[in-house]
């Protein structure tokens, strides 16, 4: 049976590859920074350009479909994710890397139905690597097949996250002191890509064992989560149960015995929920 959503895959492919010419080219002249929820949370007009071309194309192919994607979020639309076919983007992830030309850099359009991934691109630009799932039907890297890797010891392995964007002392408290755990568990090593669905990515390509983040968005997760899961990987929330792409809390890993380990070390907390309602 033909499958019904191949179309609308195809054409976030082509455009996650056209976004990317437009970072390449941007990269070479526009890194005019502006700010956002803090003086380290970074936006260009990169940004908003690359958004508007993915959200035009599609409203362009598909008319009928939903848009969720960060920078009309930041310009105060809504982060409703309903039952209907809904494009999820984050234009540029890794907004931080763009601006210093630090090589991880992704354009990620995930596709929801019924609340449900159905299918998920990430264009890591600069490496020029497309990474894409289909539900049920694998992960793939340029058409190489994705596997996470089959180590189960925590201590054998390497766990990415990041830092974030809030330099409030409580906030980088709460980093230090799960990074300090995992660190200490010991772990071989621990790594920051500076994007999220990279870092998901090289869960997903079996070059790390886990990634774990407490503040990321549902744009940057979205198309990275069907990448890991459909690499053989699990999805798991901080404190261990089911993940929810609007918690904003997120641990991908090779194995559930990988990801509860992380779960035990995690100091965990809440931040306001993508669809929270907004605050007045
Ligand atoms: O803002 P942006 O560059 O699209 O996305 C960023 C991520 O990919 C980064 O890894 C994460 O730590 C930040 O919380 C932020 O979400
Ligand atoms: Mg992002
Ligand atoms: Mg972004």
């Amino acid at each position: 049976m033909a499958d019904i959503w191949q179309d609308a895959m195809d054409h976030a492919v082509a455009i996650a590859r056209r976004a990317g010419d437009v970072v390449r080219e941007a990269l070479l002249d526009d890194r005019m920074v502006m700010t956002k929820t803090s003086s380290v949370d970074l936006v260009t007009q990169t940004d908003q350009k690359v958004e508007k071309l993915i959200m035009q194309s599609v409203k362009d192919k598909f008319p009928t479909h939903r848009l969720i994607g960060e920078e009309s979020v930041a310009a105060g639309e809504a982060c409703d994710l309903s039952d209907a076919p809904t494009w999820i983007i984050d234009p540029i992830d890794g907004t931080t890397n763009f601006v210093h030309a630090f090589p991880f850099v992704a354009v990620s359009i995930g596709f929801s139905v019924n609340k449900q991934i159905e299918f998920g691109v990430v264009y890591s630009c600069l490496e020029d690597k497309m990474f894409t799932a289909r539900r049920g039907k694998g992960a793939f890297c340029n058409g190489n097949v994705l596997q996470v890797s089959d180590q189960e010891d925590i201590r054998q392995s390497i766990i990415a996250t990041e830092f974030g964007s809030s330099r409030e002392p409580e906030a980088v408290n709460n980093i230090f002191s799960s990074l300090r755990s995992i660190l200490c568990i010991p772990v071989h090593g621990v790594r920051t890509a500076g994007s999220a669905a990279i870092n998901m990515c090289l869960v997903a390509s079996g070059c790390v064992e886990a990634y774990y983040e407490i503040g990321i968005h549902v744009w940057d997760v979205a198309a990275a989560s069907l990448i890991v899961s459909e690499a053989g990987g699990v999805l798991m929330d901080v404190d261990g149960g089911s993940v929810d792409l609007m918690s904003r809390r997120i641990v991908a890993a090779n194995s559930r015995a990988i990801a509860e380990r992380i779960t035990e070390e995690i100091r965990s907390f809440s931040p306001p929920r993508d669809d929270a309602p907004p605050q007045h």
